[in-house]
């Protein structure tokens, strides 16, 4: 920056700052310096300006929280929105430990977000976000949540590419620990994808927290296993759910063998920019273990994904038979991450919970090119997130003069919300 740049910036700052460079001129330096000062002082005051407004912004930001939040926590930056909320690291003021904290206010994602606090309130896993305190007002909820800061798994294989093998395998352990500990629950995640695999921090030893329960389904009695509402990410929804048929949690492993396919060849195993043919190769279960990475990789691990691939729900690894399988075991966990999740109903878990309760896109990685030694340069992100009922309504034609091949025929289900095209929250569960 030169100095009639630098002129520019004191002439938009306060009298007083403009005062202060031209008494550092005068007393000590020759022109020369004076001027290398004046930039060096335009840039600082440049500096200020920029965090002036930043805290103005955030300070604008800030009049989203409640007060009993700003009261507790700094609000510090906002980390990103959703459909109906916005995620914020907060620090809290005593203790300077840093927290994400979630808030909604829309009136159509209450719903969902209640059905996300119900189930935060129940878990506790090392490899689920864990939920902190909330605070409720009468148009707003707040989540106060553990803060990842290492980003998403998607962005990982983005920038990094596919994964070794025993990379791999040591992310879907923490997946499949957080997923089993669900399932055990009677919870089904329903959104899993990399993009909501959030890593603790930003070291190479990081553990996984699985995120967004939005979607997520609680059963309410031990028969209560079927659902029906038809949500999801398109790339990662299941044959079964295309298909509109009643599913289980089978669907979570479904989505794991996805993660799994992405995390070794760094590309999904069914895509299609039209929703439909998607669905249809969905359908089919057709996806290529054949090209020149997949050579790299162990008969194991291919196994492991066709296991997870497999159409037939009933046939396809549960998250217990996941764990327990050969590829999964040959590599051994490294003890810092042998971690044990706790319901509340397993003792000390749900104890420690209330006390500390009481105080306190879509997105596709497609390529043509992808391969393991780096990432691909056509890599991004697809803006929707969500499979909406219509996208699978055009299927029903198709699917009534083919067929589903591995699925056994049953009527198509009639979706409630199928003409009105809800957001998720209000979907029938
Ligand atoms: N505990 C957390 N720590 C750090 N980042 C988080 C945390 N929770 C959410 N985020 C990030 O904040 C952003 C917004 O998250 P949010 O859950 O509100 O919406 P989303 O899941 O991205 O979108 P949608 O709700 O539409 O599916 C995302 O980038 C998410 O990764």
């Amino acid at each position: 920056m030169g100095c009639v740049e630098s002129k520019k910036i004191i002439e938009n700052v306060t009298n007083s700052d403009i005062k202060t460079v031209y008494h550092i001129e005068d007393a000590f330096f020759e022109k020369e310096v004076k001027c290398e000062l004046r930039v060096t002082e335009a840039a600082n005051l440049a500096e200020k300006i920029k965090l002036d407004r930043q805290i103005n912004k955030n300070n604008k930001y800030k009049t989203k929280y409640d007060a009993r939040i700003l009261a507790k926590y700094d609000v510090l930056a906002l980390i990103g929105k959703g459909t109906f909320s916005m995620v914020a690291r907060v620090e809290n003021k005593q203790t300077k430990q840093p927290y994400a904290i979630k808030i909604i206010e829309s009136e159509e994602g209450r719903e969902a977000f209640e059905v996300e606090l119900a189930i935060l309130r129940r878990v506790k896993c090392p490899y689920i976000v864990q939920l902190i305190e909330v605070f409720e007002s009468v148009d707003k909820i707040y989540m106060v949540m553990e803060l990842a800061t290492g980003g998403d798994l998607f962005d990982k294989v983005q920038s990094r590419g596919p994964f070794s093998e025993k990379e791999a395998v040591n992310v879907l352990k923490m997946v499949l620990e957080g997923v089993k500990y669900l399932h055990n629950l009677g919870i089904t995640h329903r959104n899993l994808k990399p993009d909501n695999l959030l890593y603790y921090h930003p070291g190479s030893d990081s553990k996984l927290m699985i995120t967004d329960f939005g979607l997520a389904h609680s059963r309410r009695s031990a028969d209560d296993i079927l659902m029906q509402t038809i949500c999801g990410t398109p790339e990662y929804v299941a044959p079964e759910m295309v298909a509109r048929q009643p599913y289980t949690n089978a669907v979570d492993l479904w989505a794991v063998g996805v993660i799994t396919y992405i995390l070794l060849r760094g590309d999904f195993p069914f895509f299609d920019e039209d929703r439909i043919r998607l669905y249809k190769k969905i359908l089919r279960g057709k996806y290529s273990l054949s090209d020149e990475v997949w050579v790299e990789v162990s008969e194991n691990g291919r196994d492991f994904v066709r296991q997870a691939l497999q159409v037939d729900p009933t046939l396809r690894l549960t998250a217990v038979e996941a764990l327990r399988h050969q590829w999964i075991l040959a590599t051994h966990q490294s003890p810092k991450r042998k971690q044990v999740c706790r319901s509340e109903s397993s003792g000390g878990g749900g104890e420690s919970w209330s006390r500390r309760s009481s105080a306190h896109s879509s997105r596709s990685l497609r390529s043509s090119h992808s391969s393991r030694s780096g990432p691909s340069s056509s890599t991004r992100r697809p803006p929707s997130a969500r499979v909406l009922p219509h996208h699978l309504e055009s299927l029903e034609g198709a699917l009534s003069m083919h067929g589903t091949p591995g699925i056994p025929p049953t009527p198509l289900l009639h979706h409630p919300c199928s003409t009105r095209h809800p957001p998720h929250s209000s979907w029938e569960r």
